[in-house]
């Protein structure tokens, strides 16, 4: 969808911004350009809607150089958010939100009406805040008009530098999740520029890791964290990177382990007995359905049915969840084990051993997940 080839940037004064970077983002992927403060990402982003125009190079939009385009007709295929959010401050936030269709053309109301549908879509309510003006609002509020704004026409592309910079932690953790969801929905192909590692393996299906002009390391968030290409990179990902790799390392089928599973209207005694058998000493429940219902402890069945001794679940997580929201929920909860469900449906359990092997896995992945990146990136020397 977007295709660097060779592209280097250098100014009169002889500074390089950009040296010959050659990377593509697939239709509908989110790539975080992630690097320390003038290592060339900003450059990188405004050369997509020609801000800046490189010395050398070129870049495909869709397969067209988009040197041979005019630059406003580009850039109104491409959705732009800067920190600074740039809303104009006599217009109201519908104005604001309607800008872009309304420089397109479409009837006013149409362009409200798309305004109204995007507000709602960011979190904001169209009644109460369309009609306020960019001040009335808090800073995540502007950040969120900024992103409706951008999304507003439509844009297969969108470009984002430092969106949620501008916001207090906790409100950025907010907008980062909204924003994750809102991806799940219109799935745009979006570069997005950061200079925190955190947000960028939380939000990008790659990241580009940036040195001095250069690209280190393009590659998945999983990969990025567990095997480091460069000792550049292990350096900016971190020496907590091992934590940090819990994060985006989904809990999968496989890494489930299977134990004992009785039924709510079974038998005390003889659960207690299979239990026993099998050397178990505690057994999941689930109800007639097959859903999880708790547990039991093999030391608790005594007469009548598991029902009078099971306990219930305090703690379950749905596949695909973080390997790090299972860490958190059994440290949390003081358990060894963790359920895991696909809907109502019990899977199996997770356990600090299992935990560990996912961990493994997922760096497995990331690594045959290389050759694919290789091929990327093997017309940038030295990267
Ligand atoms: N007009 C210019 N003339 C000379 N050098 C420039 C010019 N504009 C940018 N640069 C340099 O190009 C390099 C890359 O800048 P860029 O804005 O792309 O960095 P960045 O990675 O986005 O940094 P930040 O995170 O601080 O925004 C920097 O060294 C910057 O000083």
């Amino acid at each position: 969808m977007i295709r660097f080839e060779h592209v280097t940037k250098g100014y009169p004064d002889g500074t390089v911004a950009v040296d010959d970077l050659s990377f593509e983002v697939a239709e509908g992927e989110l790539v975080t350009l992630v690097g320390p403060s003038g290592c060339g990402k900003t450059t990188t982003m405004k050369m997509v809607n020609r801000l800046i125009e490189p010395t050398s190079g070129r870049i495909l939009l869709d397969g067209e150089d988009i040197s041979t385009l005019d630059p406003v007709a580009l850039r109104r295929r491409i959705g732009y958010v800067i920190q600074q959010v740039g809303l104009f401050p006599h217009k109201t936030v519908l104005e604001n939100t309607a800008t872009v269709p309304h420089l397109l053309g479409w009837p006013r109301r149409k362009a409200r009406e798309r305004a109204a549908e995007l507000l709602d879509l960011v979190g904001l309510d169209p009644a109460t805040h369309g009609e306020r003006y960019p001040d009335q609002l808090s800073g995540g509020q502007r950040q969120r008009v900024g992103v409706a704004r951008a999304l507003a026409a439509d844009p297969p592309v969108l470009l984002m530098d430092e969106p949620f910079g501008a916001v207090d932690p906790v409100v950025r953790e907010h907008l980062q999740s909204e924003f994750l969801r809102l991806q799940q929905q219109v799935r745009k192909t979006i570069l997005f520029v950061t200079h925190d590692i955190e947000e960028a393996v939380r939000l990008g299906d790659r990241i580009a890791v940036y040195g001095s002009g250069r690209i280190e390391q393009f590659d998945t968030p999983a990969t990025v964290l567990g095997a480091p290409a460069t000792p550049y990179v292990a350096d900016f990902v971190g020496s907590d990177r091992g934590l940090k790799r819990l994060s985006v390392t989904p809990i999968e089928s496989d890494d489930l382990e299977q134990p004992p599973v009785v039924r709510l209207d079974d038998s005390a005694p003889q659960a207690a007995r299979r239990l026993a058998d099998e050397g178990a000493r505690w057994a999941v429940v689930l109800d007639g359905d097959g859903a999880l219902h708790g547990w039991v402890a093999a030391d608790t069945l005594g007469e009548g049915a598991v029902r009078d001794h099971a306990r219930r679940m305090e703690a379950w997580l749905p596949v695909g969840a973080s390997l790090k929201r299972a860490f958190s929920a059994m440290l949390q909860h003081d358990a060894g084990w963790i359920a895991v469900l696909d809907g109502d449906r019990f899977l199996g359990v997770l356990t600090p051993g299992r935990l560990h092997v996912a961990l493994r896995r997922s760096v497995g992945a990331g690594l045959r997940d290389v050759a694919r990146a290789q091929v990327e990136l093997e017309t940038v020397p030295g990267a």
